[in-house]
């Protein structure tokens, strides 16, 4: 199940997170119950399958089947130019892979994430309603935006550095999370 539903919805994070559930294929969002500061694991990643890329699927590798789905309310956290979190599937020890906060989030706040920041050549393209100054408009993947249009967003994973590399025909500066 890709996706919870409203119908019989059971939070999966009760303590952390809460989906609010609005009219709308893709309306609805994740919220925090709590506050965390800046640099803090939310919580760590547990029940994923590996899948079909996907709109829901996160992007955890380079490779063709190197796609996650998270099977859990986190699916519901959206876009934003600007996130407050990130998805660090960096480490190559699975049981370390985690959600993070990129800034201090109130208790209440809509979680939202860089998806290009996983995401190479998504496969659902969307119209960014962020909002945010800094926002990118066509949200499609990393292949789409220059380098400079990554950085700034607190966490690029480390095969979007080596694919944005390639792709500028330039040596990967560095083999780390963060550009
Ligand atoms: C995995 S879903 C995220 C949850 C989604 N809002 C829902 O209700 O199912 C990803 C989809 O949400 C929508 N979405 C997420 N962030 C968005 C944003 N900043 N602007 C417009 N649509 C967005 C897009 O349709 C995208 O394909």
């Amino acid at each position: 199940m890709p996706k919870p539903s409203r119908k019989s919805y059971v939070p999966t994070h009760p303590t952390k997170f809460v989906v609010e559930f609005a009219p709308g294929e893709f309306s609805s969002y994740l919220k925090s119950l709590k506050a965390f500061t800046a640099g803090q694991v939310m919580c760590t990643l547990r029940g994923l399958t590996h899948g079909a890329k996907a709109y829901t699927s996160v992007q955890c590798g380079r490779g063709a089947h190197d796609h996650i789905e998270l099977n859990s309310d986190l699916v519901y956290i959206n876009h934003s130019c600007e996130p407050n979190v990130a998805f660090d599937l960096s480490s190559t020890d699975r049981a370390k892979w985690h959600l993070r906060a990129l800034k201090d989030i109130k208790r209440g706040e809509p979680l939202t994430f860089f998806y290009p920041s996983t995401e190479w050549d998504m496969d659902q393209r969307f119209k960014c309603e962020c909002g945010t100054p800094t926002c990118v408009g066509s949200i499609q993947g990393a292949k789409y935006l220059s380098r400079k249009e990554l950085q700034a967003r607190g966490f690029v994973s480390p095969w979007i550095q080596e694919l944005v590399s390639e792709r500028d025909n330039k040596t990967p500066e560095r083999a780390v999370s963060r550009l």
